[in-house]
Formats: C-alpha cells, sequence, structure tokens
C-alpha cells in the first residue's frame, strides 16, 4: 500500500511531466486509496503546499545543490520540494521524520548516489536554512521568491492594485482555501441543517457572517462522501462564488439563461432561488460538462434546469431571457489557492485570448435578453483586462446597455466595507474575507 508521501509524489511527478491538474489527481488518488482521514490530509497539504511554494522551494534547491533545480531530473526535483516543504512549512513533522521518509521516498525510485545526493541537501539545508532566503524582500524578484509568484505576475498585479493590496493579496494565495457549502433551503433551513451536524458530530461548522445559506465547515473531511451530500442537503460552493447568483436576484417563473453553466454550482443555486419555479437554459460547450450540471440538479431534486450543448455564442432563442447569467471562462487567478498550477501555467496570452471570448459572449448575450432584463458578467479572477476594462469596453459598444448600481447598496456590510466596488461592479480579493477571488458585474438592457 503506498504512504501518503508516496502518493503526494506521484500526483506531483504528474503535474509537472503531464500538465495534469492537482484537484483532479488529488480526488483520483485518494479515492482509489485506503488513506485514514489524517493522512489523506497530509497529501492534499502537500500537493498543494509544494505547488503554491515552487518558487521558494527551487531557490532554496539551487542554492543547495550544483545544478540548477530546473535542470535535476523531474521526479529528483519533486522529492527535494517535497522534502524541503516539510522541514520549512510542516511543523507537526519532526526533522529527522521529514529527512527519514523523504530518503525511503528516494531509495524507492533511485540509485544510491540520488539518494545520497537527497539526504546531503536536506542535512544541508538543515544546518543552512535561517540564511538562505531574503527576510524584507525589496523588489520584484525577492517577493516572487518570498511570496512564491511568476515575476510577471508580481510586477502586474502591484501596477494594478498598488504594492500594499498586492502584497496582502499574494500572503493570502499562499494560504489553504476554505470550504463552504451552501443550505439547499428548498430541502431545509440552515438552522434545521445546523443542528442535524452538530448532533451527528461531524465536525466544525461555522454558519457564514455574509450569506445566510452558507456554511464555513472546519476538519469534515470529504463533505462529497457524506449521506447530507447525495440526499441534497448542500452544495460545495464558495461564498463568492454563492454571490453571483444572488446578484442576478432570479425570482420564481423567470426565464433565465446561464450561458456558461457547467459544472452547474451557479445555475442550481439560481433554481433554488427561483424556489424550483421558472425555466433555466443551461448552456456549455462540453456534454461530459453538462452532464454534471443534470447530475447535480438531480440530486438537489431540481427540474427547471434545460441543457443545451454548444458554443453559446451560436445560440438562439423562442423567446427572451428575463435573466442572464454570464460566468466566463477566464484567467481563474482567484482561485490559485484551490487550483495553484493556475500560477505556473497562465500567461498574458492567455489573457488576451481569453479576453476576446468573454467579449464575444457578453455581445452575444445582448441579443438574447430582453428589454429591463438583467445580466449578470462574473469571472474568478482579479485580472483587470477580464473585469473592468472589459465591461467599461462592452457598455461603450452596446449603448443599450447600463450598468445597475442597485445591488451594491442592498451587499451585508462586511462585504461592502471590504470589497473594491464601482460602476455597477464588486471585486473580490482573497484576502477580503477568506473567499475566493471574484468580479461581478449587473447590467440592464434599455
Ligand atoms: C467558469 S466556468 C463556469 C462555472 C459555472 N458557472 C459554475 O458555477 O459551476 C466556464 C464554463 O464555460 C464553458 N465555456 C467556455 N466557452 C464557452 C462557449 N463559447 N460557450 C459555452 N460555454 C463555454 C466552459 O466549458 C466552462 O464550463
Amino acid at each position: 500500500m503506498s504512504s501518503a508521501r508516496q502518493i503526494a509524489l506521484d500526483i506531483l511527478i504528474k503535474i509537472d511531466e503531464e500538465k495534469g491538474y492537482s484537484q483532479i489527481l488529488i480526488n483520483q488518488a485518494l479515492q482509489r486509496s485506503q488513506l485514514t482521514d489524517l493522512d489523506r490530509r497530509l497529501v492534499t497539504e502537500l500537493v498543494y503546499g509544494v505547488i503554491q511554494r515552487e518558487n521558494t522551494l527551487d531557490y532554496l534547491i539551487d542554492q543547495l545543490v550544483k545544478k540548477k533545480a530546473t535542470s535535476l531530473q523531474k521526479w529528483v526535483r519533486n522529492v527535494l520540494r517535497l522534502g524541503i516543504y516539510q522541514l520549512t512549512y510542516l511543523e507537526r513533522v519532526p526533522s529527522f521524520a521529514a529527512i527519514h521518509e523523504t530518503v525511503q521516498l528516494a531509495k524507492h525510485r533511485g540509485h544510491r548516489g540520488i539518494v545520497g545526493l537527497i539526504n546531503g541537501v536536506l542535512r544541508n539545508y538543515l544546518r543552512k536554512r535561517e540564511t538562505l532566503l531574503p527576510t524584507q524582500p525589496s523588489n520584484h524578484l525577492e517577493k516572487s521568491i518570498i511570496y512564491s509568484q511568476p515575476l510577471w505576475m508580481i510586477k502586474r498585479y502591484e501596477q494594478q492594485w498598488g504594492a500594499g493590496e498586492a502584497t496582502k493579496l499574494f500572503a493570502a494565495q499562499l494560504r489553504p482555501a476554505s470550504t463552504s457549502i451552501r443550505i439547499n433551503r428548498l430541502k431545509m433551513n440552515r438552522e434545521e441543517w445546523l443542528n442535524r451536524w452538530h448532533d451527528e458530530g461531524t465536525g466544525e461548522a461555522i454558519p457564514s457572517a455574509w450569506l445566510e445559506m452558507a456554511v464555513r465547515l472546519k476538519r469534515a473531511g470529504n463533505v462529497a462522501a457524506h449521506p447530507h451530500y447525495s440526499k441534497g442537503y448542500y452544495t460545495i460552493q464558495d461564498e463568492s462564488s454563492m454571490l453571483v447568483s444572488l446578484a442576478l436576484d432570479p425570482k420564481p417563473n423567470d426565464f433565465v439563461i446561464d450561458l456558461c453553466a457547467a459544472p452547474g454550482g451557479k445555475t442550481t443555486h439560481i433554481a433554488e432561488l427561483m424556489h424550483n419555479q421558472g425555466r433555466i437554459l443551461a448552456c456549455d460547450l462540453y456534454p461530459h460538462k453538462l452532464q454534471l450540471v443534470s447530475k447535480q440538479a438531480e440530486r438537489l431534486s431540481l427540474d427547471i434546469i434545460q441543457p443545451y450543448v454548444g458554443d453559446s455564442r451560436n445560440l438562439r432563442v423562442d423567446q427572451l431571457a428575463d435573466r442572464i447569467l454570464l460566468d466566463a471562462p477566464c484567467s481563474g487567478l482567484g482561485v490559485i489557492q484551490r487550483k495553484p498550477e493556475i500560477k505556473w501555467r497562465k500567461n498574458l496570452k492567455d489573457i488576451d485570448a481569453l479576453a476576446q471570448i468573454q467579449s464575444s459572449l457578453l455581445h452575444h448575450a445582448v441579443s438574447l435578453l430582453k428589454p429591463g432584463g438583467i445580466l449578470i458578467y462574473s469571472t474568478c479572477t482579479y485580472e483587470k483586462k477580464e473585469n473592468q476594462d472589459q465591461i467599461k469596453q462592452f457598455l461603450i459598444d452596446h449603448p443599450n446597455m447600463e450598468s445597475d448600481h442597485s445591488w451594491l447598496a442592498k451587499l451585508p456590510a462586511p462585504i461592502r466595507e471590504q470589497a473594491f466596488i464601482g460602476d455597477g461592479w464588486l471585486q473580490l480579493l482573497p484576502h477580503h474575507l477568506g473567499s475566493d477571488g471574484f468580479f461581478i458585474a449587473r447590467m440592464r438592457k434599455k
């Protein structure tokens, strides 16, 4: 049976070699494994931690081995990252255990020379570690080492958000993401659910301070495997993400189009807010992804969601929509805590390409909306080109659309106090309320 560290190493090598996704690979590996809850948490922490801290770890490795970290064999590099990560950030693991376990990993894969090298590097690190990192990062390069970010992101987001705000943002991205759920209030109210959860002693559940359907969970284990989940009592969803459907404010019997619906977190929330009355057209490019929406709808006992497979830019409808949600494909920088590899894979070219798709989706949305109808544009990023600049240009190009401020004044106080708020839009950064980074703009057709 593989140990937690072996599983973590296998996943890290797959991410490095095959450009796999951490969330998917961790879920697959944990489903196959027989690990205890504690060891499952260790796998998750090691994989996320090592990817998040990649720049810092490689900088340290570069100072300890003659070759640069990037020129080492990929598995050797990942064993060293894993070892140094444990020695630096996992206080509960004693140093001798971290070194011993890492050397064992190396023994499974490599010859004696490599094992000796890994052992030597880790022991050398223990001796020198106080002296290896810049203590007060003062320039972009040092910040990219300490906050483990690509240099271009440090420069770009300091320029966009100011150095103080950007530093808080980079620091927040290194912390583990919170786990939130949305109670399906068509089945049960939050109080009732909290009482059940506490009676069952499953884990710590804290009602959200700013959203009445949300609960934050701590140490709850695999919440998608809990019977409450299969019974449709809740959906795993971040609080910022819930805010999107609340901004849409759908009413029972509305006709709503969700232009980018899969996997369906927001579509199902919209259906719950409509009391499962009316009609929702849920569109997505990929049939396998739309199947997830149908599966979620069934689990939550929602039957007003109608799937449409295809490019939403070609969608034609026989009835104009009361409300449209465009939760657009985006660079995802606001969810780096959940998908840390985004940091190392996205670049400015991707952002430009995404901005074009977003712009054409927005343009088409107008033709599907009733006069007086509401359009919500949202992304899980904090890149201005995809957000504020996108909306500004859209309103210039579409004089029949106007920004709608009415929803901002009704937001709960903690959001209004923390988020950046502008002309009908809101930008939440991960450090504002400890949620994902999201941009939400509300517009109305004149
Ligand atoms: C940000 S995700 C949507 C998340 C979803 N709203 C939720 O809350 O679960 C964007 C989705 O847009 C889909 N997509 C991308 N381009 C599209 C297009 N041109 N037409 C329809 N769907 C598209 C992707 O397949 C992806 O599932």
